[in-house]
């Protein structure tokens, strides 16, 4: 199959590839049409489905893959939220919903003045391109789990869906 990825970043197009192993897939830069920094699942969501299907419909493939980063807010506290789109040129869109782990509280003043978890977190973690790497995932969870391996969760969650809805 001739996959897309809505995205150049290493650590979406690395997770897609460990996935659809057997797949010529190609990372292509499509906007989201979302905030630059998403701020709910709401917003997430529809960020990774925009991807999916802006890949769909600018190229030739059978599938489309939108992955999107974003936070969110539970009782207060602040977590970095994942989604994931798998849209195919039949027409069918399929969504997944990855981890969610809690950041800083210090954290919501700098989204508020502007600024994005990417630039927050290389400021935090005195690295370059966290979101390209170990992103926010990597770094709290000390390493254990990094934003590639987060993401080929999520995309084998899409997979997995997308097989089902094919038999
Ligand atoms: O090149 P693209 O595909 O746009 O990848 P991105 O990482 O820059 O963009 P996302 O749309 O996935 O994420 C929206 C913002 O949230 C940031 N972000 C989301 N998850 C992150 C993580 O785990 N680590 C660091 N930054 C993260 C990201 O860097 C952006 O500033």
């Amino acid at each position: 199959m001739k996959i897309l990825i809505g995205s150049k970043n290493p650590a979406k197009i690395d997770a897609v590839g460990s996935v659809f192993n057997n797949d010529n897939i190609t990372g292509i830069e499509v906007p989201s049409q979302v905030s630059a920094q998403p701020v709910t699942d709401e917003e997430t969501r529809r960020g990774a489905i925009n991807r999916a299907w802006r890949c769909v419909s600018e190229s030739t493939c059978d599938i489309g893959i939108g992955l999107e980063g974003g936070v969110m807010t539970l009782d207060g506290q602040l977590y970095v939220t994942n989604w994931g789109a798998l849209a195919s040129y039949d027409g069918t869109i399929i969504t997944a919903g990855g981890a969610r782990i809690q950041l800083p509280h210090n954290f919501s003043a700098k989204l508020n003045q502007g600024l994005e978890l990417g630039d927050i977190m290389d400021e935090y973690a005195k690295r370059q391109d966290v979101r390209k790497k170990e992103g926010a995932i990597g770094i709290f969870t000390n390493e254990l789990i990094s934003r590639k391996e987060m993401f080929v969760h999520v995309v084998k969650l899409l997979k997995g869906q997308y097989n089902f809805s094919q038999k």
